[in-house]
């Protein structure tokens, strides 16, 4: 019988969030109803039933479930029902997230813009609005910070400053991702597990200073997992890629640029198909910025969709290869570290371990 002796009603739904997925077990953190907060909310290990799997019903960190059955003495359940999920991340696999936590450090590394610009795309491209932070305030003299926030502010983004290491700015961050499910990303280095750890004192993430080795061994954890504010709120770390992949359309492109997007909305271009280039009478094109970035990422972006055209498959088979002059490529993934598993494993492995296990 239950720990949690008369506070639980077993003849209610029992509802929760999936916040580990580990092969075909899940974890999930029941919702507070019924418990007072002393207790801490149980979470349950929980496999799903077979009329999920039938159905091909896969799930997902950030899922919201119904449990049956669940057992508190042995901790376990299992989900009986997965409820339509409001978003879906591909990388990391996430459902139901609400916003990307996008930071970058002013120094330390050094704040490149080009980097910055990519990953604000590459989050603007999964629909979720992000939240930009910039950390290790510590570093540079006030003056420059508040440059970067203004520069920033031109590009349409507004970012907090902080330094995790002297424990600034982390009371503005805590309110916003309360209640939330959110996605931290940003390049290696820039204070990611730092920022974990002081919002999260029980998750202890290891901090820096990895060798070479353990570093990559870290950016291919396999497993997304969403760690539990004390404040309320999901966050879900996502293992450092210095360079995220723009999936995109060139068409799509400009609507990833709020300086463009302000400019669509003021007007319209001559041509509706205009990529805004050096077409007569557009309205995007000019004195702004990251127009630059934007001529740029265009480029990779028809390289792409060429590719894409030429090869139904080219998705998959096909890798974008920018190097350092900026010429960029496209090779063939000979064989994907996708494959190399998939043909060491059991052929009756199914696929919702597939997925959950995949290097992203
Ligand atoms: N000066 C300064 N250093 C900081 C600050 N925050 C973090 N650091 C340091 O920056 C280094 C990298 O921090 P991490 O938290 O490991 O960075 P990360 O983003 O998780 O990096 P990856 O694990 O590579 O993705 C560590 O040496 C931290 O101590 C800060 O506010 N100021
Ligand atoms: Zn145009």
């Amino acid at each position: 019988m239950s720990n949690f002796g008369e506070d639980i009603d077993l003849a209610a739904d029992l509802w929760g969030t999936v916040v580990a997925v580990q092969a075909n077990f899940y974890q999930v953190q029941l919702d507070s109803k019924g418990y007072s907060s002393q207790e801490g909310y149980p979470s349950l290990l929980c496999t799903r039933r077979s009329r999920l799997k039938k159905i091909g019903q896969t799930v997902m960190v950030g899922d919201r479930v119904l449990v049956e059955e669940p057992n508190y003495t042995d901790g376990q359940g299992v989900i009986a029902e997965v409820l339509p999920r409001k978003t879906e991340l591909k990388r990391p696999p996430v459902a139901n997230a609400d916003r990307v936590l996008l930071v970058f450090a002013l120094e330390e590394p050094s704040l490149d813009v080009w980097q910055l610009s990519r990953f604000l795309i590459a989050a603007e491209l999964t629909q979720l609005s992000p939240y930009l932070c910039l950390n290790k305030k510590d570093l540079i003299p006030t003056v420059e910070q508040q440059q970067w926030r203004s520069r920033l502010l031109e590009w349409g983004y507004d970012s907090i400053i902080l330094s995790v290491a002297q424990n600034q700015g982390l009371e503005e961050i805590k309110q916003q991702l309360a209640g939330k499910i959110t996605i931290i990303a940003g390049p290696s280095g820039v204070g990611k597990s730092s920022l974990i750890n002081k919002l999260i004192p029980a998750v202890n993430l290891r901090v820096g200073k990895v060798s070479g080795k353990l570093q990559r061994g870290r950016h291919t954890t396999r497993h997304v997992e969403l760690f539990e504010l004390p404040s309320g709120g999901l966050l879900a770390d996502s293992p450092g890629f210095n360079k995220p992949e723009l999936e995109c359309n060139p068409i799509q492109l400009v609507r990833c640029f709020p300086e463009a997007r302000e400019r669509l909305a003021m007007g319209q271009c001559q041509f509706s198909d205009c990529l805004h280039r050096d077409e007569p009478n557009c309205i995007v094109r000019g004195d702004w910025e990251r127009y630059e970035h934007y001529l740029v990422f265009l480029e990779d972006a028809i390289a792409r969709q060429e590719v894409l055209n030429r090869t139904p498959d080219a998705e998959s088979n096909f890798k974008l290869k920018i190097k350092g002059s900026g010429e960029r490529s496209y090779e063939p993934r000979l064989e994907s570290k996708k494959y190399r598993r998939q043909s060491r494993r059991s052929r009756h492995q199914d696929l919702q371990t597939l997925y959950d296990e995949e290097d992203w």
